[in-house]
């Protein structure tokens, strides 16, 4: 990894730029894709399928008996694993259930929130380059536990943990599509995929150009969660073994991710690039990692201060403190989508199994987005409830600012009830 030592504030911005391709270009690419969807439906999945993901659909939607047979077509221990992670990634989303109060706010005037899941939800499982059913707990639990009652599943996979990963979650409509086009039959229906409200899931930049460009025509969608990153943040209490094994674990997604490491020890940085290229020789995706290191870098500051304003201008989708006290200085990060303290905290456990959720904000955007979270998959509706004397006690408020606004229906509606 290159080494930048002491960069000025002035670099900064340059230095942390991140590998993906300039957004008009993808969204070029992009918007024909979703064109096509919209006014060909199920044609044009089949056509992009082919082009794409080279494989002829007979079926666009999975057939059941693939989805009954996964289960037999896994090992015990894998099937174990995932068990493991669902309670873990259940017990985590389940504790963020809150329960609304009602709050009196003057006499005989009554306000509260209640809390609905999401009728229509789609969830994106990417499938490219490795099938991610790690991501079908991340969006299929806290769907199952806001009570969503439609979830549509797409992914360009077929591999059969993630159907077995659905079952889980009580998710049966699953669609064998996946990129631009999947995020496309899932905003805009297609014969065979249903419409959906809010589209869900990580992916490539061609899928996260698509989430922007639908989410530009009213679907909501999570957030932008695109090509992963990592920053670790390492001193002299770092063990650079662990260090190189974190960053590689997110190079490995693919060639457009980025890993930072920041260090105040140059002993360290050095250590790090060894061990690098030591782990690099045997790891299966080297290809995807190098290529990805080529985009990263290691940079050498000159203090914690220093350090912490770097990370926190960078806003990582995942930020790694291996330091000392590290939980005492995670306080003082606030632009990153999920933090991991110490020497004993993989990212890869935040991935699959601890109980956070991976679908992170990427590419800068965790200086104003949150990962997913059980909120995501519901919406609060507000009710109130005043009594006939509870507008007698709130009239004369409310008549005073409608008439200051001109709006005197707005007053009159209240002045006929008093
Ligand atoms: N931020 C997060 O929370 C998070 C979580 C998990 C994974 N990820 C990221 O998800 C990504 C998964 O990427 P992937 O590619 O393996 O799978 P993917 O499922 O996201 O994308 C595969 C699809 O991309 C489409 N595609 C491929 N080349 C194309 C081209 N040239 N033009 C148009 N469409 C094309 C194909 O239709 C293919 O089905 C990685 O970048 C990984 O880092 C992010
Ligand atoms: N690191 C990814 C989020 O950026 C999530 C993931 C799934 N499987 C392995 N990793
Ligand atoms: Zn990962």
């Amino acid at each position: 990894m290159k080494i930048i030592k002491y960069p000025k504030q002035s670099d900064y911005k340059a230095l942390l730029t991140r590998p993906t391709q300039d957004i008009a270009v993808i969204e070029q690419r992009v918007a024909p894709i979703l064109y096509r969807v919209k006014t060909e439906g199920d044609i044009a999945l089949r056509d992009f399928a082919l082009s794409f993901d080279k494989v002829h659909l007979e079926s666009i939607e999975m057939p059941s008996t693939a989805i009954e047979e996964a289960a037999s077509l896994l090992s015990e221990d894998l099937k174990q694993a995932i068990h493991q992670a669902y309670k873990n990634i259940h017990k985590f989303h389940e504790a963020q259930k809150s329960t609304p109060e009602k709050i009196e706010t003057m006499s005989g005037v009554t306000c509260w929130r209640k809390t609905v899941g999401i009728d229509k939800v789609g969830v994106y499982i990417p499938g490219g380059t490795a099938p991610l059913f790690s991501t079908v707990l991340m969006l299929g639990i806290p769907a199952q536990i806001a009570g969503c009652r439609e979830v549509v599943l797409c992914t360009p996979s077929n591999h059969p943990a993630i159907l077995y990963a659905a079952s889980l979650c009580g998710i049966t409509k699953i669609y064998r599509i996946g990129g631009a086009q999947a995020i496309a039959a899932m905003a805009y229906g297609t014969e065979t995929v249903p419409q959906v409200y809010k589209i869900f899931g990580p992916g490539n930049q061609y899928v996260t150009a698509a989430k922007m460009l639908v989410n530009k025509e009213g679907i909501a969608i999570d957030m932008p969660a695109g090509p992963s990153e990592v920053a670790v943040y390492a001193d002299d209490s770092a063990n650079p073994a662990f260090v190189a094994a974190d960053l590689l674990s997110q190079a490995e997604h693919g060639v457009d991710s980025q890993v930072l490491l920041v260090s105040t020890s140059e002993k360290m940085i050095e250590a790090v690039n060894e061990e690098l290229e030591t782990q690099l020789a045997v790891l299966p995706r080297a290809e995807f990692a190098s290529k990805a290191l080529e985009n990263s870098q290691a940079i050498l500051v000159e203090n914690q201060q220093i350090a912490l304003a770097l990370l926190n201008d960078y806003a990582a989708e995942h930020l790694i403190l291996s330091i000392e006290n590290a939980e005492e200085v995670s306080e003082k990060i606030y632009q990153a989508g999920s933090i991991f303290l110490g020497n004993y905290t993989p990212e890869s456990a935040g991935d699959y199994a601890s109980g956070t959720n991976h679908t992170l904000p990427t590419n800068g955007y965790a200086r104003a987005y949150s990962g997913v979270s059980l909120d995501s998959f519901v919406k609060k509706i507000t009710v109130q409830h005043i009594t006939k004397e509870g507008i007698q006690n709130l009239g004369k408020t409310i008549i005073e600012m409608a008439e200051a606004e001109s709006l005197d229906a707005h007053a009159n509606a209240v002045k006929i009830r008093m």
